[in-house]
């Protein structure tokens, strides 16, 4: 594919976007690849988040049903009132961190700060981790046999539930990790004998298992997340190549006819006038052979700029070709667009183009055409409008013709 300054930096991938993970980008569809360094990190640690609130969905109905199971087993260690109390706790952290989701999920994607919503969302999390994590220290009860197994699924189940839901995002899956695992490796080495010594062993192991097992499943979804990503943005480049002249930056044939169908059905259903100017610049070939291509290109470009600053924001301008343009006026009739049509003629005429300490003037001709109540489509207004860009060049180039 030919690559020029107006084209997207695509390249083959290089390195990884962030430190968390092996990231690389795989082949495309079409055969191209986009630089991944260039990938958005805010924007994918944006998605992370999202994944990670998502996960937590389902606690609306799991985290108070799982509190009223354990607050009424805990009843069996320790007085109703605490069991009762702990239970209250659970609700009010879970509904807090519940409504911090939501505020979340309901915040423009646009305007979101990302660092400081991973920040509130560690919190209102960290505080319910550390709630149920801090279960397995004040209602141990040594010696208990019932105890140690209820205690131990506790450790096990947040261990587990951590590791599904919480590793979208790598800073927040070790955060929400670390009392669980903390408290439940470090709580049976406070008693002696060989059980709780193995318990305290097989925790260790436990949660090496789970953090492994979540730092994969984070790295896959960062690399899908990339991937997404990566492919959104190849689209926007292809799109983007897809409609614009690579040269001027401005539409290009295939988008201005689109664009110019549907301005005809709208000019048609409201009667409202709508011309068209195709506009070519005299003598061109003159200019590449004296001055050179790169001189060529610069008139091109400039032209095309020049065409554009007597526009209104709702005309239309497409380079057509080689050295010829055509420009869309909505709601002008044949008369106001001839008047737009003789300014850009005027200042083209009178402006020096300056490149590399080598100057040219040229000028162009014009060909004016007005939508008639008959005209379905485009083809018949470029025609007229050709036939009379032509007539221009006939009459002696350097001037506009309506009819
Ligand atoms: N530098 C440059 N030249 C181009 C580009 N596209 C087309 N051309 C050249 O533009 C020239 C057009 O020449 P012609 O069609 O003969 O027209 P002209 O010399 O402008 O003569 P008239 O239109 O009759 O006034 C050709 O020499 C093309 O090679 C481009 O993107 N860059």
């Amino acid at each position: 594919m030919k690559q020029d300054a107006h084209s997207p930096a695509i390249s083959a991938p290089t390195s990884q976007p962030f430190s968390s993970g092996p990231v690389s980008s795989g082949p495309v569809s079409s055969g191209l690849r986009i630089d991944i360094d260039n990938l958005d990190e805010a924007e994918v640690r944006l998605q992370q988040l999202h994944l990670y609130v998502d996960n937590h969905q389902h606690d609306r109905l799991l985290a108070p049903m799982l509190a009223l199971i354990t607050g009424s087993v805990l009843s069996i260690w320790v007085t109703w009132q605490v069991a009762a109390l702990w239970m209250l706790v659970a609700f009010l952290i879970t509904r807090n961190y519940l409504r911090v989701y939501n505020n979340f999920k309901q915040a423009d994607p646009e305007a979101a700060d990302v660092v400081k919503w991973e920040r509130r969302i560690a919190t209102a999390h960290g505080m319910h981790m550390l709630h149920w994590g801090g279960l397995c220290i004040w209602a141990w009860q040594p010696g208990v046999f019932e105890n140690h197994i209820f205690i131990a699924m506790i450790v096990l189940g947040l261990m587990c539930a951590t590791t599904a839901m919480s590793s979208p995002s790598y800073r927040l899956f070790i955060r929400d990790m670390a009392p669980v695992v903390i408290i439940g490796c470090a709580r049976p080495l406070f008693e002696e004998g060989l059980l709780y010594h193995a318990m305290s062993a097989l925790s260790v192991c436990f949660s090496i298992l789970m953090v492994n097992v979540g730092l994969q499943i984070h790295r896959n979804l960062l690399r899908m997340l990339c991937l997404q990503q990566e492919r959104r943005q190849l689209i926007t480049e292809l799109e983007n190549m897809a409609t614009t002249d690579a040269l001027t930056g401005v539409s290009n044939r295939r988008a201005f006819i689109q664009c110019a169908s549907e301005e005809i059905n709208r000019s048609r259903r409201y009667e409202h006038p709508l011309s068209l100017l195709m506009i070519d610049i005299d003598h061109f070939k003159k200019v590449n052979d004296t001055f050179g291509h790169a001189m060529g290109d610069e008139v091109i470009k400039q032209v095309a700029q020049m065409i554009e600053r007597d526009c209104r924001h709702n005309d239309r301008l497409a380079r057509f070709g080689g050295e010829e343009f055509a420009v869309l006026l909505p709601e002008s009739e044949i008369c106001l667009a001839e008047l737009t049509a003789e300014r850009i003629r005027q200042r083209i005429e009178s402006t020096e183009i300056i490149k590399e300490g080598q100057e040219v003037r040229v000028t162009i001709s014009v060909g004016v055409a007005e939508l008639s109540a008959t005209d379905q489509h485009i083809d018949r207004l470029l025609d007229v409008a050709d036939k009379r860009l032509y007539q221009a060049k006939n009459n002696g180039r350097n001037r506009v013709e309506t009819a």
